[in-house]
């Protein structure tokens, strides 16, 4: 076979396939393989038009088709189906050719294959793609991970077919062997609380204010003018204000309230645990789709007395739903600098040289969590490479200010009637977390010193200490 294509695609799915046909449409000669090999024959026949397709039916023959070095795209689910494909393809690939694996891998995985493949002289490029099916044919959001050297090759290939926004590409080398795939992580846990966020708001609109549906889909179009402009906001309208064909009632009320989850957002908070990074919105997202399918459990117990929930008049509504624009503005930007700084504390730990600012452009386009305000979190992140937390520039500062009442008042409104906003309450206590100055924390030590012998620190001189709790008068001694 003639080794013309200058990438392939193995694993032929929902992502895949569309991503094959992005390359083609940009003019690269894509090599398609799928182990079963149906797909790859229906994608030739129904897309082939489309540009330059070399169809394999066995990995042979797929790698045959590629220009050297060799760039092979895997496109499956991570863990087993991932090992399998490097398994059945890296042995008839040579030095200096490339794997990349665009599924949503966990990191740590792909820092192991990064090591073994290496090891063999192999180039093994981590790489997050967001954007689902639609993304993925006519632009994703790409984070690519894996040796610099990699992205020399592959990275023109990437900005190509990625999304654009203002003319820059939503692609870029992220960092060395996981770093591509950590950051998809954290991407796809912002996504869980984001999505969690609007879907707190959406609930307070129509338990608190009493809107329907359809208004609240009115409420979403408008704060999708505004600063909370995003793709998730403008499709939470379009599912909002749909009418299911069967029994016109709203669809989301003939949809099971029993949110699914493929593992990303858990992820996200194991590995936040390790990190000791306190991503906290994001769990109560993650928590929040766990427990709406715990259906048992909430059936035992629902009914049981709760808050109170007056009528509003209309004034009182509209002015409730202002509030709400405010709570889940500041929520989202405490649930995005949560990210960030899980992001900081990872690239200290595995010793990335994450752009923090990249991470923000990359974002605007292309995936999931694409949004207006991301424009600002780049600018913020340009002007101060060390900025430390969105709350530390001015305008965030302002707007976070300009949410206190409002946004307190949404959380206690909540709590007093009785609806569950865990997200909203999470980033509310995180930022008096960061604002308090001093934290109860201290009491803690003690009581670990009291029953432990944990040792504590003082406030007044460096070094350890500890109370001997049990002896007459409580001497204190160092550590
Ligand atoms: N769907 C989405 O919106 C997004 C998905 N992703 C990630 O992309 C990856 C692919 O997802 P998606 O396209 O949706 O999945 P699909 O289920 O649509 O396709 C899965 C593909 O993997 C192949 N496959 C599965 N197991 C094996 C195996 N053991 N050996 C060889 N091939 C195997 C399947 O081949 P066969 O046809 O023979 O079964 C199929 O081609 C996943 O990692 C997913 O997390 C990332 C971003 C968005
Ligand atoms: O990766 C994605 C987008 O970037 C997918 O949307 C994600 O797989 C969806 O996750 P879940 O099924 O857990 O909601």
């Amino acid at each position: 076979m003639n080794a013309s294509a200058a990438i392939g695609v193995t694993g032929l799915g929902v992502m895949g396939r569309n991503l094959a046909r992005n390359f083609a449409r940009n003019g690269y000669t894509v090599a398609v393989h799928n182990r079963s090999a149906g797909r790859t024959h229906a994608l030739v026949e129904e897309f082939g038009h489309e540009g330059a397709f070399v169809p394999a039916e066995s990995p042979a023959e797929f790698v045959a088709a590629l220009e050297r070095p060799r760039r092979l795209m895997i496109m499956v689910q991570a863990g087993a189906a991932t090992d399998a494909v490097i398994g059945e393809f890296a042995p008839l690939l040579d030095a200096g050719d490339m794997i990349i694996d665009a599924g949503n891998a966990h990191y740590a995985d792909t820092r192991r294959r990064e090591a073994a493949l290496r090891e063999r002289g192999l180039h093994f490029v981590g790489t997050g793609v967001s954007g689902g099916e639609e993304g993925a044919l006519h632009g994703p959001s790409i984070m690519v991970g894996g040796s610099a050297e990699s992205y020399a090759v592959l990275g023109p290939m990437f900005e190509k077919v990625s999304a654009q926004v203002d003319g820059e590409p939503c692609a870029a080398y992220i960092g060395s062997d996981g770093a591509g795939h950590f950051v998809k992580m954290v991407h796809n846990g912002i996504e869980y609380a984001d999505m969690q966020l609007i879907a707190e708001a959406y609930d307070l609109l129509r338990q608190v204010a009493g809107y329907t549906p359809g208004e609240i889909a009115d409420v979403f179009r408008r704060w999708n003018e505004g600063r909370l402009g995003s793709y998730l906001v403008e499709i939470t309208a379009e599912v909002l204000a749909h009418v299911d064909a069967e029994t016109g009632a709203p669809f989301v009320d003939v949809v099971v309230d029993a949110a699914g989850q493929k593992g990303t957002g858990r992820w996200t908070v194991q590995t936040a645990l390790d990190l000791a990074s306190p991503v906290t919105a994001i769990a109560q997202a993650t928590f929040a789709r766990a427990a709406s399918g715990q259906s048992e459990l909430r059936a035992a117990y629902a009914g049981l007395p709760g808050g109170t929930r007056p009528k509003l008049s209309r004034t009182e509504a509209e002015r409730f739903a202002s509030q709400v624009e405010h709570a889940l503005y500041a929520s989202k930007v405490i649930a995005y600098d949560q990210g960030w700084k899980m992001i900081q504390d990872a690239a200290a730990e595995y010793g990335w040289k994450i752009d923090l600012g990249t991470v923000a452009r990359i974002w605007r386009g292309g995936c999931i969590i694409r949004a207006s305000f991301l424009d600002r979190i780049r600018a913020a992140y340009a002007a101060d490479r060390d900025l430390v937390s969105l709350l530390g520039e001015m305008e965030f500062a302002m707007e976070i200010t300009d949410a206190q009442v409002p946004w307190r008042e949404t959380v206690s409104s909540a709590a007093r009637r009785g609806v569950p906003v865990p997200a909203f309450s999470a980033a509310l206590a995180h930022y008096d977390t960061l604002r308090a100055g001093r934290l109860p924390a201290a009491l803690l030590q003690g009581q670990r010193d009291y029953f432990g012998a944990h040792t504590y620190g003082r406030t007044d001189r460096p070094g350890a200490f500890h109370t001997h709790w049990a002896a007459p008068g409580r001497p204190e001694t160092t550590a």
